[in-house]
């Protein structure tokens, strides 16, 4: 096996281009690369993973380019630089180190709001310039204030437990945060009125989405006290930065510490030059330590994933620890080559698909295996899809997919069985895997067989007659097509049989014929897996 290549478009710390080469990894360091999106596009090709920060974009138009890309590492948390669907859509792993640089961040929220309190960044540049104005800077104690906290996760949390540690008190928001959590971190949980009508300073600690898009905007800043103080080291656009710097000129809020602006790289910015305004260029996770945690931990993660399958953090795909890959990895694969034995035997739409795990693999991922049989279902009629591609497909396409879960009924340890319907009819095939970690097809339409997915295969419905079998054979043996394996099943004497057969060497289409002139014959088929 060729090492799998790595890029590494963004500045990630060195400790990253270690890992991947301590694995095993081919990696290329262009820490400058990201910001040039044409050459990222020309290059792009080249790689199995894509190790970046916040620089690079990952947008459609470059990942249409990504033939190779099994997985984009994002050193950090906010994953709003990489187009997922477009990931998801070419089956692209996102994964991302959710708490690598969490305490780092918190501890600059924390900062700014220590700096905005007494203004440090005014008083320094002013006592540096020579000016002395000790009666110009009159700051506020933080000391029993009220920090209304907008996102009480990961971060939200940290800068909760340090403003407590400061004697702050803590009003938080989150419609996520249980009230026991709230109690456990000590923080009062309330509603987001609250935060506006009680807090002296609000920290924004939520993700960029529909729901927080300006969360504080012109009628929020309203209703807020007059004197608040704002810090944002979360992502830019949760604040309407105009509605703010009308506010500040107005001196309603009294001071706003960003970190993160509405349009990156902040080169120029409605906030810019307003009093009390202290502004850093995405900071937040910009200390030695959080650095070298996110970049050991994607360069861990991303290894992992392209040498052993195990799967942490991502943001479109379920996790596979290191322990589960192996044991789940045959089981992926029958789960991939029953819906591809279906995939290939179906020829209209698909309705519905109920996958029914039973035994000990109904204890496993099965997220993942359901992904894994909706992608060998999916393949023969929709071509390029992959396990992170077929759910979404399978959506997007109308397919209902129905997961059951449930204990051992048959004498097998574990058994997945698949039953699709399509318009016009329903079919179902099961599976287990052998000690010998075999995927073998063990029921199909409830004719029992046992049987290996050969490479090759024909598949044969006909009538239990007799004089079908030796006729076949002897179709086979003319045609010079050699036969590895037979398995033969049927529902009652005379009723509906099959015959399903690896070969050696792909089916010639002049031999199906034939086969399918068979007056017992009711349909045949080639299969590959
Ligand atoms: N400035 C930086 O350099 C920097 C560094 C790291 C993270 N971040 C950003 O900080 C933010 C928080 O990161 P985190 O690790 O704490 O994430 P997290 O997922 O742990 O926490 C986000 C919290 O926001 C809450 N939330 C979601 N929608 C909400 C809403 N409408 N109202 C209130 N709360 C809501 C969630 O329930 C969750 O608890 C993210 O946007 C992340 O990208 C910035
Ligand atoms: O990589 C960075 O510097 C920013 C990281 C931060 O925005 C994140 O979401 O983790």
């Amino acid at each position: 096996m060729t090492a799998p290549k790595v890029l590494i478009s963004d500045a990630l710390s060195e400790a990253a281009v270690q890992i991947f080469k301590d694995r095993g990894i081919d990696v290329d360091f262009q820490p400058n690369l990201g910001k040039d999106k044409d050459k990222l596009a020309e290059i792009i090709g080249n790689y199995d993973g894509l190790a970046i920060r916040s620089a690079t974009k990952a947008t459609a138009k470059i990942l249409e380019k990504a033939n190779r890309l099994k997985v984009i590492g994002r050193a950090g948390i906010g994953v709003d630089n990489v187009e997922i669907p477009a990931a998801t859509a070419k089956g692209i792993i996102v994964m991302n180190t959710p708490f690598g640089n969490s305490i780092t961040t918190a501890e600059h929220a924390i900062t700014m709001m220590l700096s905005l309190a007494r203004e440090i960044p005014a008083a320094d540049a002013s006592t540096q310039a020579g000016k002395w104005e000790k009666n110009r800077f009159m700051g506020v104690e933080i000391t029993a204030k009220t920090l209304g906290v907008i996102g009480c996760g990961n971060i939200g949390s940290i800068v909760a437990d340090r403003a407590l540690g400061l004697k702050m008190k803590v009003i938080a928001f989150d419609p996520f945060l249980s009230p026991e959590r709230a109690k456990d971190l000590g923080v009062e949980k309330v509603e987001l009125e609250d935060i506006f009508k009680r807090a002296d300073f609000i920290t924004l600690h939520t993700p960029l989405t529909d729901k927080t898009k300006n969360i504080i905007d012109a009628a929020a800043i309203a209703k807020m006290k007059k004197g608040v103080r704002i810090i944002n080291c979360a992502r830019g656009g949760l604040v309407d930065e105009n509605a703010l710097a009308e506010a500040l000129k107005s001196g309603h809020v009294a001071g706003a510490a960003f970190d993160v602006f509405s349009e990156e790289p902040a080169t120029k910015n409605v906030l810019f030059g307003l009093p009390n305004v202290i502004c850093t260029p995405h900071l937040g996770a910009s200390t030695t330590e959080a650095q070298e945690n996110v970049a050991l931990q994607v360069a861990e993660q991303m290894s992992d994933y392209l040498l052993t399958g195990a799967i942490t953090n991502a943001i479109n795909f379920p996790s596979i620890t290191a322990e589960e890959a192996p044991k789940l990895k045959p089981f992926i694969e029958l789960a991939e080559k029953l819906g591809s034995f279906a995939g290939q035997l179906t020829e209209t739409g698909i309705t519905k698909v109920t996958i029914t795990y039973e035994g000990e693999v109904a204890e496993m991922k099965i997220k993942a295996l359901t992904s894994a049989v909706l992608s060998g279902l999916l393949r023969p009629m929709l071509g390029d899809i992959n396990v992170v591609s077929a759910p979404v497909i399978a959506k997007e396409r109308g397919m209902v997919v129905d997961e059951v879960v449930r204990a051992a009924e048959s004498d097998y340890e574990s058994l997945i069985t698949l039953t699709v319907t399509t318009e016009k009819q329903e079919r179902s095939v099961s599976g287990t895997v052998y000690a010998d970690g075999k995927p073998r097809l063990v029921d199909i339409k409830g004719i029992r067989v046992d049987a290996e997915f050969g490479s090759s295969m024909i598949y044969v419905t006909n009538e239990d007659k007799p004089g079908f079998i030796g006729k076949f054979a002897s179709l086979l043996g003319d045609a010079k097509v050699n036969i590895a394996t037979f398995n033969l099943g049927r529902h009652t004497e005379g009723g509906d049989a099959i015959a399903l057969v690896t070969i050696d060497g792909p089916a010639p289409t002049e031999v199906l014929e034939k086969v399918q002139a068979l007056p017992q014959v009711k349909q045949v088929k080639a299969l590959t897996f």
